[in-house]
Formats: C-alpha cells, structure tokens, sequence
C-alpha cells in the first residue's frame, strides 16, 4: 500500500485526531463513575467510522492521529509506554473491526442495511472489543494499578468498548453521509416534531436518571419509559434519528451516574454499572436496528416497485410490437388483409352516420409469376416492395393501403368519389409501369390492372370488395395493365400495352 501525501487526508487526519482527543477526555473525565468504574469508551466510535467512511490508503494517517491523542489524553494519567499500549490496542481494535466489516459488507459502509448493521455488531463490539479487551486488560494488569483481577477488567475494557461503538459510530456514520449530500432543506413540522420529542426524551430522562430509587415504595419511572421515544425516532426520522436519541439517552444516563445518580443505586457499584451498559445496549439495538429494518423495507419496496415500472415498460413494449405485428405486412409493412378489414369496416361504419363518399381500388401484379419465375423469389419480393413504395407515393397519407394476399393491394380512398378514384388509380398504373426496377444488369418492369369501386353507403366491405374484385377480373380480361371503374359504368381508362413488359 502506497502513502500518498494529500492536503485532504492532512485535513481529515487533523479532524481525526482532534475528535478522538475529545473522545477520550471525555473518556477519562466524563464516563468514569465515582467508584472508579468506566461505564464506556467514545472516541474508538470516531476512529472506526473513520475507517468505515475512507479509502484504505488513508488509514495510516488516521490511525497516527488517533495514537497521537492517545498518548496525548492518557499521558497525564498514565505513564507513555501505558499510553501508547492503550493507543495501540484501540487501533488493532478499530483496523481489524473496519476491516472485516467493509470485507462482508462491501466498500460503501452504511447503516441503511440490516446486513451491514449485523456485521458491524458482530465485527465491532462483540468480536475485535473483545479481542482488544485482552491487551488493554494486560496493560492494566501490568500498571499493577487495579485491585480486580484480569479477567473482570478484561470485561470492563469489552463492555467499555463495545459500548462506546455500539452508541456512537451509527450516529457518525450516518450524520456523515448525510452531511456529503450537502445541507438538506429545512422541513420545519418535522424539526418542531424533533423538538417535542426531544424535550420530552430529556425531561423524562431527567426525571428518571436523576432520582436513585434506593427501595423507596412509591411510584417510579423506569428507564425503559424512554425506549419509545428513540422507537419514534426511528419511524419518523430514520437511523439518523434513533442514533441521535440514543445518544441523547447515553448522555443523560452516563452524566448523572457519574455523578452518583441513577435508578440501580439498590445495586453494588459494578452491577450498577453493568445493568446500566445492558440497558444502553439494547436501547441502541432496538432503536437502530428498528430504524435500519425500515429503512430496508424501504429499500426493498422501492426496488421492487423500480423492478415492476420496467417489467411493465418491457410487457408494453412487447405488447406494442405484437400488435404491429399482428396488423403489418411481414414483407412490404403495410398494413396487412386483417388490419385493412379493420380500419375499412370502422371507416364505413363512421360514413354510415356521417355520410361522405369513400372509394376502393383493388389491383394485381400482371404476370407476376414470371417475375419469380425469371428472377427467383427473393427478387419478387423486393419488386412487390419497389411497387408499394411506389404506390405510396402516389396516393395521400389519409389513404389506406394494405395487402390483400399475394400479389393483390388495396386502397381505401376516403371523402374520394370514384371518378377520382379512376384517375388515382390511373396515376398508379401509369406510375408503375414507368418504374425501372434493376436487378443485376437488368431491368424489370412491371404493370398492373385496377379496379375501381365507390361505396354505394349501404353495403357491407365483403360486398363492396366483391364488386372491385370484380372489375380488376375485367380489367385483367381487357388485356391487363388497365384500370377498369365498377358501374356506374365509367369509361375504361385503357393504356397501350407495351411490348416488353411483364
Ligand atoms: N416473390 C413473391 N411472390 C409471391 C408472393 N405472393 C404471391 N406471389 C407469387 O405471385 C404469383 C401470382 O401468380 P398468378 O396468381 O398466377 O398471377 P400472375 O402471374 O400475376 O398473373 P395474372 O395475375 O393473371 O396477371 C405466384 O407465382 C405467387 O407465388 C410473395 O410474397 N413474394
């Protein structure tokens, strides 16, 4: 691992240090109760979520600010070699927890996961606290300063540890995160909620923390009052709120016990002390784990709900090309003999009561089976598609073209009356039979017969196509290429046949 010198890792380091300095003056001075038993340990809190929120390669710096104001803290009271067996200790603690934590739960570390809440609980107060408790607990031994034995100040330095982390590190993480996203809006209800909650969660925890119950008879407020509140916290404010009460609590608890003040004053000192760790304990698993949980449903909710929105959007989209597909000319994409039926018959049915003329012209490929024959099938195929780009030219938007089956094309002429039809229908064969289609070196040409057909009002699209069917039959019997109208019988539009074409 390469140490890279960074004004921002200096600045992160310094910040480090000085937070960890106030944590264990805070330590020494504010956690210890009057009989000498520490109730917790802040400032390993600061260091692992350090470690927890910043790349590797700063980990050097941070862990030197952190022995720094160790030594700095402990010096007074301890002699350099304790100071820096205790500075050490913290750090293997605060290394190994932040590393096996970021190995299981990957590199971006929050309390937002019920899976990264159990690996920090499980790598950090119970596992590398317990482990540090081993040294610290030999260092204590070898200051040959305490009158109890090694292993209850082995569980003192765990349960210390441990409790430090397990109050403080939620609280740091997530008000970092929440910080780097910049200063949030200020939602006003929501910080007058806050303010309730918390004058009450203090003048409560006032209340109880400050009366010992010494077997008075009467009625007494219990701690566990003020585990609903850090529970509101959670649901209304997230992990950022619950850690924020728990603190709250912790602060309240710990101030008055080490003042002498507390609801286990019935019980010796160091029971005391450990029933008031156990309660601090499962008020920050119940709460922050509350919040976590819900901030996971959350996640999942919202996972499933962004998973539904594209399963829908893919279904739609499948759903559409389905339709084109089932309405679309596989080869020429013009609308197929279904489609055309559909939309005829509705723009019948829609002339029925508004009245209008409406047209059709069916027409035929001629000879088109020597174009295949010539040329083999895939030419006729893009000779079928030059005709309807062709044809598409020809006649207006508005117009409904579609593939009758084969070889065969229909046009539906709406508002068009069939003498307008014809010459429409003339344009095409004209059109079509100036088209230079060139395949290889040579060119084919191609003609076709129409008939034509206006809509009577009252017949049915069966019957009317019938009827068109019927006049390209005589169009084609009149020698093909020839538009040929149904009656009223309107003059056969005949072209000269020319001698090359198909
Ligand atoms: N390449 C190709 N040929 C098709 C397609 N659909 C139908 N045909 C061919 O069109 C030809 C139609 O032949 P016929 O019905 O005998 O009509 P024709 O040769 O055009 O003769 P007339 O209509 O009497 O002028 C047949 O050879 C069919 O195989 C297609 O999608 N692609």
């Amino acid at each position: 691992m390469t140490v890279k010198f960074d004004v921002m890792v200096l600045i992160r380091a310094l910040l480090v240090g000085l937070a960890f300095y106030a944590g264990a003056r805070l330590g020494v001075t504010q956690t210890i109760t009057p009989e000498g038993i520490a109730i917790l340990w802040p400032p390993n809190a600061v260091l692992l979520s350090a470690f927890l929120l910043f790349p590797y390669r700063q980990w050097p710096w941070l862990g030197v600010a952190a022995l720094l104001a160790e030594c700095l803290a402990d010096v007074p009271a301890f002699p350099l070699w304790a100071a820096l067996g205790f500075g050490l200790t913290n750090l293997f603690e605060v290394a190994l927890a932040a590393w096996l934590i970021r190995r299981a739960v990957g590199e971006q570390f929050d309390f937002d996961r019920l899976r990264s809440g159990a690996y920090f609980l499980l790598y950090g107060p119970f596992l590398a606290s317990a482990l540090a408790a081993l040294a610290g607990a030999a260092i204590y031994v070898l200051l040959d300063r305490a009158d109890s034995g090694y292993w209850a100040l082995w569980r003192v330095w765990w349960f210390g540890d441990a409790l430090g982390l397990l109050l403080l590190t939620p609280l740091i993480v997530v008000m970092w995160h929440w910080l780097e996203k910049g200063l949030p809006r200020i939602n006003w209800p929501a910080v007058g909620e806050l303010l309730v909650l918390s004058s009450l969660l203090i003048g409560l925890g006032i209340m109880i923390f400050s009366e010992g119950t010494r077997g008075e008879p009467g009625f007494h407020l219990t701690a566990i009052v003020l585990l609903p509140f850090s529970a509101w916290a959670a649901f209304r404010f997230g992990v950022r709120g619950a850690a924020i009460t728990v603190v709250i609590i912790a602060v309240l608890a710990v101030g008055f016990m080490v003042r002498g003040s507390h609801p286990y004053t019935d019980y010796a000192p160091q029971l005391a002390v450990w029933l008031m760790q156990e309660y601090l304990a499962v008020v920050a698993l119940v709460s922050v784990g509350l919040a976590i949980l819900l901030e996971e449903i959350r996640t999942q909710r919202n996972q499933l709900e962004q998973r539904v929105r594209e399963r829908t959007r893919k279904l739609e989209e499948a759903n559409l090309r389905l339709k084109e597909q089932a309405s679309i000319d596989y080869l020429t994409g013009i609308a197929n003999r279904r489609h055309f039926y559909h939309i005829a018959q509705r723009e019948l049915k829609r002339r029925t009561v508004s009245g209008g003329a409406i047209s059709l012209i069916l027409f035929d490929v001629d000879h088109f089976k020597e174009v295949n024959d010539r040329f083999g099938h895939d030419v006729g195929d893009m000779v079928l598609n030059r005709i309807v780009d062709a044809v598409k030219e020809t006649i207006r938007p508005l117009d409904m073209f579609g593939r009758f089956g084969g070889e065969e094309f229909l046009i539906l002429l709406p508002d068009v009356p069939q003498d307008i039809a014809v010459k429409v229908a003339e344009r095409i064969r004209k059109g079509l039979e100036a088209l230079q289609i060139s395949h290889e070196d040579q060119i084919i040409e191609v003609t076709v017969s129409l008939g034509v057909a206006q809509w009577d009002g009252c017949s049915t699209l069966d019957e009317l196509i019938t009827q068109v069917d019927k006049a390209l039959y005589e169009a084609k019997a009149l020698g093909r290429n020839h538009v040929q109208a149904v009656s009223p019988v309107l003059d056969v539009v005949q072209a000269p046949v020319s001698p090359g074409k198909a």
